[in-house]
This record gives C-alpha cells, sequence and structure tokens, in this order.
C-alpha cells in the first residue's frame, strides 16, 4: 500500500483581490521507508502542497491518500500522518517534553499510559531523557527540533512530512536529524521532506521531486538524476578569465561559459577540442560528476518537464 498518493493538486489564493496560483499541478506517491525530497526555489509551492497532503489546506481540485484514507473526508487518515511543519511549533514551550510527547499523544488517540511509554521510548531513542522534565523554551533549538519529530511519531504514522526540518540547526544538530531521518525510515515510515540544502537532499533522499512555479518539473531516484546529468556534463573551472578569442571559439561551438572563467559542455567528444582551444592556459579544475546543486539549477533554470 501506498504511503502517500496525491494526484494533480491545485491551489490558488486570493491576495488583494489578486489570483495566486500557487500550486497548478502536483502529483506525488511514495511508498513505505521511502524519503522523497521536494525540492524548489522559494515560493514553488512546496509548503503549500505540504499543507495540503497533510489535510491543512482544502485544495481547489485534486486528491490526497495516506494509506489509503483521504485526509479532507476522513479525519483517521491523519492518525497515519506525522508532520512538523513550520520549525518547532508543534510543541508546547511552558510544558516540558515528557508533557508534550503525552499531550499530542492522547491528542492522536492512545491512551494516557500507551502516549507515556511511547514518549519515553523516543526520549530514549533521540537522546533527550535527561531532559525530559526541562520546559522546552529552555531546550536548544537543536533538542527542540529533535523533540518536534519526536511528537510527531508518538503515534507512530506511516507517513512523515518534514518541512525545512535542519533550518537554523548547526552541524551536530543536522548531522543528528540527518540519521534520525534514516533511522525513521528504516522502520517503514515513508517521508517527504523539503529542505534548501541540497547537500541533505543528496544524501538523504531515494527520490526527488522539483518543483517550480507549482508545478512538477522533475521527478527520478536520486542516483538516476545525479548519473543522468552527470554522464556528459563536464565543468572547466579556467584559473584566469578568457580572452575574447577562445571565448569565441568555444561560444562556435555552443557551449555555455559563465564569468568568463567557467565552461559548461554537455557532450564529451567536445572535450578534448576544448583543450585544444584553452593551450597553453592553465586550469583550475575539471569536474566530471554534477552534483544536485547544478542539477537543481539546471533543471530550474531549464523550466520545462524533463519527464515528458
Ligand atoms: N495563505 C496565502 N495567501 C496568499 N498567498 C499565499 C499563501 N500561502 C502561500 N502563498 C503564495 O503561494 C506561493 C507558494 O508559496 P509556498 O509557501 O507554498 O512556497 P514554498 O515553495 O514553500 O516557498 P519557500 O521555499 O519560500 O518556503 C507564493 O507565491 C506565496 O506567496
Amino acid at each position: 500500500m501506498k504511503a502517500l498518493e496525491a494526484y494533480n493538486l491545485k491551489k490558488t489564493f486570493r491576495r488583494n483581490k489578486q489570483n495566486v496560483p500557487a500550486v497548478k499541478d502536483v502529483s506525488l506517491t511514495i511508498y513505505p521507508g521511502e524519503i522523497l525530497a521536494f525540492l524548489g526555489p522559494n515560493g514553488a509551492g512546496k509548503t503549500t502542497s505540504i499543507k495540503m497532503m497533510a489535510g491543512l489546506i482544502q485544495p481547489d481540485s485534486g486528491s490526497v491518500r495516506i494509506v489509503g484514507r483521504d485526509p479532507h473526508r476522513n479525519a483517521s487518515a491523519l492518525q497515519n500522518l506525522g508532520a512538523v511543519l513550520e520549525g518547532n511549533r508543534n510543541l508546547y514551550w511552558r510544558l516540558t517534553p515528557e508533557e508534550n510527547l503525552e499531550y499530542f499523544g492522547v491528542l492522536k488517540g492512545l491512551t494516557r499510559r500507551e502516549a507515556r511509554f511511547a514518549g519515553r521510548d523516543l526520549l530514549e531513542k533521540f537522546d533527550l531523557l535527561a531532559k525530559r522534565r526541562t520546559p522546552v523554551e529552555q531546550l536548544s533549538r537543536g533538542m527542540q527540533q529533535k523533540l518536534a519529530f519526536a511528537v510527531a511519531l508518538v503515534h507512530r504514522p506511516k507517513l512523515l512530512l518534514l518541512d525545512e526540518p535542519t533550518l537554523g540547526l548547526d552541524v551536530e544538530a543536522t548531522e543528528d536529524v540527518k540519521i534520525l531521518v534514516r533511522e525513521i525510515a528504516a522502520t517503514g515510515c515513508a517521508i517527504l521532506l523539503t529542505t534548501h540544502q541540497l547537500q541533505i537532499a543528496e544524501i538523504l533522499s531515494d527520490r526527488i521531486a522539483i518543483i517550480q512555479k507549482g508545478e512538477i518539473l522533475a521527478e527520478a531516484p536520486t542516483q538516476k538524476l545525479i548519473q543522468q546529468f552527470s554522464g556528459t556534463a563536464y565543468k572547466i573551472e579556467m584559473e584566469a578569465a578568457l580572452d575574447e578569442t577562445r571565448m569565441l571559439e568555444l561560444e562556435t561551438l555552443g557551449l555555455e561559459i559563465e564569468s568568463r572563467r567557467f565552461i559548461y559542455i554537455d557532450r564529451s567528444e567536445l572535450l578534448y577540442k576544448v583543450f585544444t582551444i584553452l593551450q597553453p592556459l592553465p586550469i583550475q579544475s575539471v569536474v566530471k560528476q554534477a552534483n544536485l546543486t547544478e542539477i537543481f539549477l539546471q533543471i530550474v533554470k531549464q523550466g520545462n518537464n524533463i519527464n515528458d
């Protein structure tokens, strides 16, 4: 059974008497144990999409199923959903971790006893046991984020939605969150996460969906996406700016040149031609493997659907 199915979601907001089309067409599927990174520039429609998937915003059209149930029609669908959507705002700051877990556990349908047991387990797993009686407002940002995860997981959901889970965290806390995300997925929970930190998406995700202006531009397994774009892509970095003659010669080959120093080669058969043109200028580096940041920028720049 699929953990999440979203079909053709659409949402237009009304602001200052104008229509703001936030999400035009978003369809996504996530399977148990899978981590999907949902990427896109600011304002692309990620949060609006996630809120529709979480049952918080009613779509204008399209449908959502969480483990087969529609969260907009059937509140029981939410028993399979955990979400950390706006930083750690799903916590009560004056309550302790223990109290938060019990409170939210009961809210999600557990008995107090079940919530207490599940909460204690999570506190232990997330290394928060020593802080269980400290009010949330006195915890570090990293601890608060881990607790927000714990609260989202207390009722053992099958789908976890994470909006920017590492925002504002230091290096160590970011590492903790990465490990947690992997561990949670390993238990069979499906995870959808948004992040602007593309190296995190590259390391963590099994699949990537890229959204721009409310539409999915690309969706593919992470490694496939990287291979697809790395196969023939080279980037040459020159030590100094190129002269006019060489610029012209390279441009005649149809190559993209950035800041007169970075040459992008999209066909490997051109590589040696380019080296000949560049001789004897010093080359700083030649990189073959595109990373997700470059791929993301390429896709968003092209702005058309590579799945077509
Ligand atoms: N409640 C709202 N009323 C009006 N417009 C909205 C509302 N929520 C979002 N928008 C608009 O919808 C578009 C998509 O916003 P959304 O927050 O979904 O993008 P995002 O991809 O999550 O962006 P970011 O990466 O900056 O968080 C933006 O133009 C935003 O201004």
